[in-house]
């Protein structure tokens, strides 16, 4: 991690401009539980590190039920992943746990002109306003491993996918999923029921690949 050393020291300088307003946390922001760090309400707002944008989110997804929302500049490919309908070439697991935790909306596109210096490509600017169910630990850990194996082989059927899973034709039957289907094609609300199937038969089927 290289921290821009001006932006530090203008931060620093604010802090103490403010006493008590401002606290400028020199830190690796992926080793950071950022919903201890203060009281609720709780907001994020970041113009992330691109490069580390994506496991930011999804721990900050994990946590959303700490959150009152958050506005996040990605690199706008992964902004348009976040936000993908079914059916799409953008829609994959990023879409699915992202649209599952909070409603998505696509704020804004930046050129790479309005920085400096320019990046080379487009950036995007997403909101995110959790939804009110908490899944809990357990379910979110399905759905991540439900959604890996599920876009891990997106061009499969899921009955295919699905096997590093162990027993995918009884998952499927038991959230009432055509194993002839493919990933790309099923709801965040169809992605639920089989994470929720996942969960309820204990996660993994006997000598399964973990
Ligand atoms: C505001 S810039 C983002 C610029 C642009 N979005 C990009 O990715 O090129 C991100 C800032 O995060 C800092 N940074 C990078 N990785 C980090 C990490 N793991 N934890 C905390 N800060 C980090 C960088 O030093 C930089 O100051």
């Amino acid at each position: 991690m290289e921290l821009d050393r001006r932006a530090v020291a203008a931060l620093a300088e604010l802090a103490e401009a403010h006493p008590g307003r401002l606290t400028v946390l020199e830190a690796d922001a992926l080793g950071v539980d950022a919903a201890a760090l203060l009281p609720a309400p709780r907001k994020i707002v970041a113009n992330l590190p691109y490069n580390v944008a994506t496991p930011l989110l999804v721990g900050w997804l994990r946590a959303a039920a700490a959150f009152e929302g958050m506005a996040l500049m990605f690199q706008q490919e992964v902004a348009e992943r976040i936000c993908a309908a079914p059916d799409t070439d953008a829609y994959g697991r990023l879409s699915v746990l992202a649209q599952w935790r909070c409603r998505c909306d696509f704020l804004l596109r930046l050129p790479p002109g309005a920085f400096s210096p320019p990046p080379k490509v487009w950036s995007a600017v997403v909101g995110f306003g959790p939804r009110a169910e908490d899944p809990g630990p357990a379910l979110f850990a399905a759905m991540e491993r439900l959604t890996a194996a599920a876009f891990g082989q997106r061009r499969k059927m899921l009955r295919g996918s699905l096997k590093a899973l162990g027993g995918a034709e009884a998952l499927l039957e038991a959230a009432g999923i055509e194993g002839t289907r493919r990933a790309e094609t099923l709801t965040v609300a169809e992605f639920d029921r089989m994470a929720r199937a996942l969960l309820a038969r204990g996660g993994q089927a006997p000598g399964a690949a973990r």
